[in-house]
């Protein structure tokens, strides 16, 4: 089987250091996973390095400049595994220029308190990182 593919995200956050409220996206396409919420990222391009593909994909999806923070490492050699096709890096990261929108593939966003954090039907593949961010959010909120 052909290497899983890498995936960048954002766990776009109000506060680096003491995050409280988290930025969920509305999937759009295709139509097995349309509805459903994920963090903002896409595929990591030949040339690129996940951090550029990253601030790309946040630019292009959402229309914002954001400063990343600290990685938070999955399982998988740091990575989370999605799917047998996909696996994903994720960085906690906070908005410095623009308002985000749903410009591409997302048709709403949300910004969701620690309490909230389940109240979005996210990705399958998304569920333990959600569980990661609750921790995190609790220790430092
Ligand atoms: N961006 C993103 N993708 C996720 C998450 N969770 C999850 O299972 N995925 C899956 C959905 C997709 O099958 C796969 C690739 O993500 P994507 O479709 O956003 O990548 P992309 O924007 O580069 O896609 P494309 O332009 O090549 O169509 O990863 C998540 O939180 N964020």
């Amino acid at each position: 089987m052909a290497a899983p593919i890498l995936v960048v995200a954002a766990a776009l956050v109000d506060d680096l250091d003491r995050p409280a409220r988290l930025l969920a996206a509305r999937r759009t396409r295709p139509a097995a996973l349309s509805g459903r919420w994920e963090f903002p990222g896409g595929k990591v391009d030949h040339g690129e390095t996940p951090v550029q593909a990253l601030h790309r994909e946040l630019r292009e999806e959402l229309g914002v400049t954001a400063e990343l923070g600290r990685e938070v490492p999955g399982p998988d050699d740091g990575a989370w595994p999605l799917t047998d096709r996909y696996r994903m890096r994720l960085w906690l990261g906070r908005i410095t220029e623009g308002h985000p929108e749903p410009l591409e593939d997302h048709d709403e966003l949300r910004w969701l308190a620690t309490a909230e954090l389940g109240d979005v039907d996210w990705l399958e593949g998304d569920l333990p990182i959600v569980a990661a961010l609750r921790g995190l959010f609790r220790e430092t909120g």
